[in-house]
């Protein structure tokens, strides 16, 4: 497992050395969130975000590399409180602090997740929200300023596919149900572990928003959180997307900035987790006639290829180790079936993470495979895209192709061994009395991009460029192929 203790900052190691500098120099001040909190959100909590929200600058390709940060401030959470050493984390300098707390701790544990559309209606504001992440559209530092049109433009271009997916599985997305089952059940195994803890579920592109979470994480007067990502595998554009976000809540509050904090950055290497993922694969084969000749399919959600190769997201990494333990575990148990990795999903022009998981199917069938068990592996809920894509896209596709028998691991959901294993998690992550914060330099860029006359010449340019952009041949293809 993977996690971080600190008080009120939010650094990553996940990353490759490279991309760590960077990263780590714009993440811990970016502010992006109340982005998507503009349109979408009760206007008492955007008053509340807006009202701590800076302007946001990046820099990045669609699909490209992202070095640079927004506007930057000084983190003065270590000279407010005691600070007691010096520490280094990348190029950022730590001021090392201690709390204790008088009054007994009150914990919390603060579950993060995608979010998905209750309502058919809400699927364009939910892919608009989504869109205007720039972690999931990374756009080049000249373009920055067109995320909003451009996130509009895409959300109402894709919402007529993703609503009939959405409309095919229960006219929306189950994610808010079930994170909540698993925030209730992971309350109930912490408790039998003798710890008590409030578990609150904070979501990046709807409801309920990791901001309206934090808030009642203060209302709630939290003295230790534990934050835990619903997704086994560090990607920038999910865990990472939505630490950012927290980062910007966090050091803009005098409270938050003090709290101590823990984050599991990633867990799926922990033997709970592999464990729970074997078995319910292993359920699953012995209901095929011949389980031995059944192919063990893992389908991941993709990501563009550059996130890997330009912005160093361990991701691809994780994910290969990931689906390596589970097959270790299952050879322990004296089952050496065939298995293959696809990535699925993709959206847009760019290049994503290969092989795809609709041509291999196909290729699969081609090759004579019979049997298919599919293994959805970068998530732990059932979404529109094990419901919808897999369960019928790809079922659909793989038996066209000359697969005869096809089955389905079922998410993980609530199943108690993987929940027990998340409390065990919590526990071993519980921040301890002292904790570290971080500040960085002020970026050069800052003063760039306050700039009036700077900027709005990089609008002009960047506004002609977009133009450019958005015809290109690829971008036209892209749309007609339904990429978007
Ligand atoms: C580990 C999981 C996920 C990664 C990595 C990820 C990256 C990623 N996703 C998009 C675009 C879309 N994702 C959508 C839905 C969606 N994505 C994930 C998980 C990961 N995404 C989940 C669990 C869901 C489903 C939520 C639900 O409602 O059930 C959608 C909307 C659905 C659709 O229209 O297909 C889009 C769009 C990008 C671009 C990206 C990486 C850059
Ligand atoms: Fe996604």
């Amino acid at each position: 497992m993977d996690a971080t203790s600190f008080s009120g900052l939010l650094p990553h190691t996940d990353l490759n050395p490279n991309f760590a500098r960077s990263y780590a120099q714009r993440t811990p001040l970016t502010s992006v969130s109340c982005h998507s909190l503009q349109e979408h959100r009760p206007s008492s909590q955007a008053l509340a975000f807006l009202s701590s929200n800076k302007t946001s600058k990046r820099t990045s390709l669609l699909g490209g590399s992202n070095v640079c940060g927004p506007v930057q401030k000084r983190n003065s959470v270590g000279k407010a409180f005691c600070a007691v050493g010096l520490g280094v984390y990348g190029e950022n300098v730590i001021e090392h602090q201690s709390h204790s707390h008088a009054t007994e701790d009150k914990v919390g544990v603060l579950l993060l997740n995608l979010g998905g559309p209750d309502t058919l209606n809400d699927v364009q504001p939910f892919l608009f929200n989504l869109f205007a992440d720039p972690d999931i559209i990374r756009l080049p530092r000249l373009f920055q300023c067109l995320q909003w049109p451009l996130a509009k433009l895409i959300s109402v271009l894709r919402a007529p596919k993703s609503k009939e997916g959405y409309a095919s599985i229960g006219g929306g997305s189950p994610l808010r149900k079930i994170t909540n089952e698993q925030a209730d059940a992971l309350k109930t195994a912490l408790k039998a572990k003798n710890l008590t803890a409030n578990v609150y579920v904070g979501m990046r592109y709807w409801y309920p928003f990791t901001e309206e979470a934090v808030q009642q994480i203060k209302r709630d007067r939290i003295t230790k959180l534990v934050v835990l990502p619903l997704y086994p595998q560090f990607s920038i554009s999910t865990t990472g997307s939505s630490i950012r976000v927290l980062q910007s809540i966090f050091r803009e509050d005098a409270y938050l900035s003090r709290l101590p904090v823990s984050i599991i950055r990633s867990w799926y290497k922990r033997e709970g987790y592999v464990i729970s993922m074997a078995d319910l694969i292993k359920k699953e084969m012995e209901k095929f006639t011949k389980p031995e000749e059944v192919m063990i399919f893992f389908s991941a959600h993709g990501v563009p290829v550059s996130y890997i190769e330009d912005a160093g997201d361990p991701y691809k990494d994780q994910m290969e180790e990931c689906i390596n333990l589970i097959m270790q575990k299952l050879k322990d148990r004296g089952i050496n079936n065939d298995h293959t990795l696809a990535y699925q999903s993709r959206v847009g022009p760019v290049e994503w993470l290969k092989p795809y998981t609709d041509k291999v199917l196909v290729e699969l069938g081609q090759k004579g495979v019979k049997s298919l068990l599919a293994v959805p592996v970068s998530f732990v809920s059932e979404h529109i895209e094990t419901l919808e894509e897999i369960d019928m896209e790809y079922k659909e596709l793989a038996l066209e192709s000359g697969i005869e028998n096809w089955g389905r691991v079922p998410a993980l959901n609530c199943t108690s061994s993987f929940i027990t294993d998340l409390a065990d998690a919590v526990i071993e992550a519980l921040p301890t009395a002292s904790a570290t914060a971080m500040s960085t330099p002020k970026s050069v860029l800052e003063e760039d991009d306050l700039d009036p006359v700077r900027y709005a010449i990089k609008l002009f340019f960047g506004s002609i460029l977009a133009f450019v952009l958005l015809f290109s041949p690829r971008m036209i293809l892209a749309f007609k192929n339904n990429l978007f």
